[in-house]
């Protein structure tokens, strides 16, 4: 097991966002958190990588209690926004977060090629990344988590505003990424995307409403689209 959740909850001043979450990712598998705008896919991505605290329950990732510093340095969390740097290059940025991962000489050179190299930037790294596309910063930030190689790989939203052709692209890495060993945890609201999942959580207003393989949760609603087993699970929480 990966990643466990037990319980989770979580308030922002006062007001619960996240009700009783419990849920498991297994080793090895891309699994998808799947919901709506605002029912808290982003604040629960957040306690997993252990950037937030759960106000309630407990998180494991790699069999540490989080958030935990030792474990944070094994995962890569690509955020909804970039956070990048505007004025540097491509090849800038990935040198500044290489070091903060800890990554030195020989070893950290050959792997910023080999990021820029996955996400298909090496022509562009010496460009300014205010004159970067959307995509093109996204996939930038794809390469900034895949750095230190990590076992648990999060990314919220990775493919919002990315153009199909190049969507397709990133989700082949993954599943590259993921076959080299690594655990994928990815936050959609896209059905289509929901579907590459193995596994996936069904997410409405903060509560965790379906769990299982796309092909299991269309079975148990007897649906031929995950939005239609979406709003069949969704109905019983009305
Ligand atoms: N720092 C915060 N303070 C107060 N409320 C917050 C904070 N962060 C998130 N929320 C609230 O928590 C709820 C869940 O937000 P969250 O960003 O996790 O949703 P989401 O599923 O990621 O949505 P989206 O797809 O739009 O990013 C929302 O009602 C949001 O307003």
């Amino acid at each position: 097991m990966a990643i466990q959740l037990q319980h989770v909850s979580k308030q922002f001043h006062k007001k619960e966002v996240i009700h009783d979450v419990s849920l498991e990712v297994h080793a090895g598998e891309i699994f998808g958190i799947l919901g709506p705008s605002g029912a808290g896919k982003t604040t629960l991505v957040k306690m997993i990588a252990g950037i937030d605290m759960a106000t309630e329950g407990t998180i494991h990732v790699l069999g540490s209690r989080m958030p935990n510093l030792q474990t944070m340095a094994r995962i890569g969390f690509m955020a909804q926004s970039d956070a990048l740097y505007g004025e540097l290059t491509a090849l800038e940025n990935l040198h500044f977060f290489a070091s903060i991962y800890g990554l030195k000489g020989k070893k950290k050179k050959e792997r910023i090629e080999e990021v820029l190299q996955l996400v298909n930037l090496t022509n562009d790294m010496k460009k300014a990344v205010h004159q970067y596309s959307g995509g093109m910063k996204r996939r930038l930030s794809l390469a900034a988590a895949l750095l230190h190689e990590p076992e648990v790989l999060i990314l919220d939203e990775p493919t919002v505003g990315i153009d199909p052709l190049l969507r397709q692209a990133i989700w082949e890495e993954l599943e590259r990424i993921r076959q080299k060993g690594t655990t994928i945890v990815v936050t959609t609201h896209v059905m289509d995307e929901a579907e590459k999942c193995m596994r996936l959580a069904m997410i409405r207003d903060g509560r965790l409403i379906a769990v299982g393989s796309p092909d299991e949760l269309k079975k148990q609603t007897g649906t031929t689209t995950l939005e239609r087993a979406f709003l069949h699970f969704g109905r019983a929480y009305a």
